[in-house]
């Protein structure tokens, strides 16, 4: 049976969500499914900035108190915990996700000292896979590939995996896989970049030691927003990070000789994190407010299924490379094709920004918060126009 616009319009009215894409500013005519690498700017955001400007010339260095500067780094912590399971002091916002991770990283193998190995998969993100590299040179271990067959025994410290793949959306197992690294007396550490915002994350329950993610996807936190770092609460008095920076003491303005590591999560801070990207990132997360994350997750399923079904309609030519089960992928679908990335082009022309990854990787991202069933419709209508015959 042929879906039709309408049939995206019935969905449209019968979704609880669809009145929040009010709450983002997204130009007329555009499509925009690329949330997944860049979220969409919420309307609150430009208000937050001037307020923040303002600040700042009025208050000078006293609106590190009058403004609550000082504080946003916990506090963000507390708001994104709640979207990834976790307790609100298991998270603090600083950083880059890179950074963090090497932060994690590096004190991850230092609580499993006389271990020899650090796994990843091969599938990762680079940056995943560069800072795994540049650890295991640093400190003298080997890294191997889970995903290419590397054993996950006694010798492992640490295992790395992201939750949501970001070529091709598939849903990792976290409780799963944190079991079987915890099995071998091994630390899990999770990288959320592509889950957090867009489907259930729960870091508790699946019994996860560490975790890092960005703001700048599902988050909407801007360009370079910061990122945040998760250490459950049983490891937090023994996690030595290795840049023992001033954020990152128990008394930053004793200026004493030695450091002492903060109690907590606060201890992975290096200095301080850009106070305006944190400013962006506190009036961007008010778009979550009042929604659940069962909810995100049944409209992202929603938009994926559509685009899947249509694509099957009206792409033939496309490649599904995404899980075709919308429980095991993450809010995204991907495609592969031979001229994906002048396909992709073609459909920037139109209005329609998906992206490429390459070879032949075309990604579609559904913010299920500003996405609509109509502009699900209407990429797909736009794509089969470019699609080479
Ligand atoms: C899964 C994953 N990990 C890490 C990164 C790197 O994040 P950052 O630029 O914050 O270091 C990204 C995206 O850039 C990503 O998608
Ligand atoms: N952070 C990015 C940037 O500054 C420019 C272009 C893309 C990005 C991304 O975040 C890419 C993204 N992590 C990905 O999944 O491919």
């Amino acid at each position: 049976m042929t879906i039709t616009r309408a049939d995206a319009v019935r969905l449209d009215a019968a979704d609880p969500l669809a009145g929040l894409r009010d709450r983002f500013d997204i130009p007329e005519g555009v499509v925009y499914l690329d949330g997944n690498s860049l979220g969409a700017p919420p309307r609150a955001v430009a208000g937050a900035l001037a307020a923040f400007a303002d600040d700042w010339r009025r208050d000078l260095i006293g609106a590190w108190g009058s403004a609550g500067w000082g504080g946003l780094a916990a506090r963000l912590g507390t708001r994104v915990a709640r979207l990834v399971g976790a307790a609100e002091d298991e998270v603090i916002v600083t950083d880059t996700t890179s950074g963090n991770l090497f932060k994690l990283l590096v004190a991850a193998c230092r609580m499993r000292p006389g271990r020899s190995r650090v796994l990843i998969e091969a599938a990762n993100f680079p940056s995943d896979l560069y800072v795994a590299q540049g650890v295991c040179e640093l400190l003298g271990l080997e890294l191997g590939y889970l995903d290419e067959g590397a054993p996950l025994d006694e010798t492992v410290a640490v295992v790395v995996h992201s939750h949501v793949d970001f070529r091709t959306g598939e849903i990792a197992d976290m409780a799963g896989l944190t079991a079987r690294a915890h099995d071998v007396g091994a630390l899990m550490l999770w990288d959320l970049c592509h889950s957090a915002g867009a489907i259930p994350v729960d870091l508790t329950g699946a019994g996860a030691d560490l975790a890092v993610g960005c703001t700048y996807k599902y988050l909407n936190g801007g360009p370079g927003s910061p990122a945040y770092a998760y250490v459950a609460g049983r490891l937090q008095d023994r996690v030595r990070q290795p840049i023992t920076g001033w954020g990152g003491h128990a008394r930053r303005f004793a200026m004493a000789r030695e450091f002492e590591p903060a109690p907590g999560t606060a201890r992975l801070q290096v200095s301080q994190a850009p106070v305006i990207g944190m400013v962006a990132l506190d009036a961007a997360l008010d778009a979550f407010e009042g929604v659940t994350v069962e909810a995100l997750r049944d409209k992202a399923a929603s938009l994926g299924e559509l685009f899947v079904a249509l694509a099957a309609e009206r792409l033939p030519a496309l490649r599904l490379v995404s899980p075709r089960d919308p429980a095991a992928r993450g809010s995204q679908v991907s495609f592969a094709h031979p001229a994906a990335e002048r396909i992709l082009a073609e459909a920037a022309e139109r209005g329609v920004v998906g992206d490429f990854r390459p070879p032949e990787t075309m990604r579609f991202g559904f913010a299920p918060l500003y996405v609509r069933h109509v502009d699900v419709y209407e990429a797909v209508e736009r794509i089969a126009a470019v699609v080479p015959a």
